[in-house]
């Protein structure tokens, strides 16, 4: 089943927390909410799980308005950002929880509980109690409980935030692996851009309450529409008209007609070719190692450029290099 928000208002004391929202999240499609704290993603999760009534608009689950179905009702399975566990229960009573009180039999309940830890690879902890686990274990049996129920829908609020870097990846490609497997449509808040373009079929940058865009990681990452996608997605070069004119004039035929301000060119720093060149007209301001990358800022035509290389650029800060850019490199976006 898919899910439909159509046109969906939701106002605090005349605050446009949301404003008119459309978007539809597709029979077995993963998508991200993206955006700044405060743009209004947790607040539209909310209003689809049934915990926030909303102004107007529309909420259809396979065609059904769940505008008059209580939280309850709706079949979703929620995680949210703090572990929310019951403390006094063990992991498969935590897990068996949604069963129980829907007064499913005790065998059922057992059974659901036994393939659900399988599926979360946790098997040997079923007895446990909440407090005698890391956080990421935590996080697993709230998935684990989100799906007992076989729900139409997941929700996730920011499910990793409170994890460390390590936990945080793997549990990221386990919430994939297991979704994918399940086929259930799922939605996830995140303010980490790597974090929804690993997870996302599709990513909503959202800001001040409004999508700015919608599309795979690959639309977004590789064809930002505004300045602040561009922005949000990683870093880029966001470079004015004028200066386009005067220094890389091959980029200019992509540009959409418009005020010379009203669209910038958007250049991903990987997108950017160093060469060293005694008689370059680039210099080298500084070079940062980063692993697995290298980043440099360079000055060049009159402006401050940021490249990250794979490899050696083989140059120092004060070296002088060629700069190139591929005129398929850039995205025009509006400012
Ligand atoms: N109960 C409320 N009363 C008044 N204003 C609220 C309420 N809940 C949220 N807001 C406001 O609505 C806006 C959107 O909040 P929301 O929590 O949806 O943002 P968010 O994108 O999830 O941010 P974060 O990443 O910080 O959680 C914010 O400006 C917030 O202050």
């Amino acid at each position: 089943m898919d899910l439909q928000i159509k046109n969906l208002l939701k106002t605090f004391d005349g605050f446009v927390a949301l404003d008119r929202i459309n978007l539809t999240v597709e029979e077995r499609e993963f998508v991200c909410l993206l955006g700044p704290s405060g743009c209004g993603k947790t607040t539209l999760l909310r209003i689809v799980a049934g915990l926030m009534p909303y102004d107007t608009g529309e909420l259809l689950m396979g065609g059904r308005d769940l505008g008059a179905v209580p939280a309850r009702d709706r079949g979703f399975g929620i995680v949210f950002q703090s572990y929310s566990l019951f403390p006094n229960m063990t992991v498969a009573e935590n897990i068996g929880y949604g069963l129980k009180i829907r007064k499913a039999p005790g065998d059922r309940i057992a059974a659901r509980v036994k393939e659900l830890l399988d599926l979360i690879k946790l098997p040997q902890l079923a007895d446990r109690y909440p407090w005698q686990l890391s956080g990421g274990q935590q996080q697993r049996v709230a998935l684990a409980r989100a799906l007992a129920v076989d729900p139409s829908l997941i929700l996730l609020d920011e499910p990793l935030s409170a994890l460390d870097a390590r936990v945080r990846a793997d549990l990221r490609a386990e919430i994939r692996d297991v979704q994918r497997r399940l086929g259930i449509p799922t939605i996830m808040v995140t303010h980490d851009q790597e974090e929804a373009l690993t997870l996302a079929d599709k990513v909503v940058c959202m800001n001040h309450g409004l999508i700015e865009q919608v599309g795979t990681p690959q639309d977004l990452y590789l064809r930002p529409r505004t300045r602040f996608v561009a922005d949000f997605m990683g870093s880029s070069n966001l470079l004015p008209t004028g200066w386009v004119r005067d220094a890389m004039p091959h980029l200019l035929p992509g540009r959409p007609d418009g005020a010379e301000n009203a669209y910038e060119a958007c250049v991903r720093p990987e997108r950017i070719a160093v060469a060293p060149a005694a008689d370059g007209e680039g210099r080298v301001i500084d070079l940062t190692f980063l692993g697995n990358i290298r980043r440099l800022r360079l000055s060049w035509r009159g402006r401050e450029l940021l490249a990250e290389t794979h490899q050696d650029p083989g140059v120092g800060p004060g070296a002088a290099v060629d700069v190139s850019v591929a005129a398929e490199a850039c995205a025009w976006v509006r400012a």
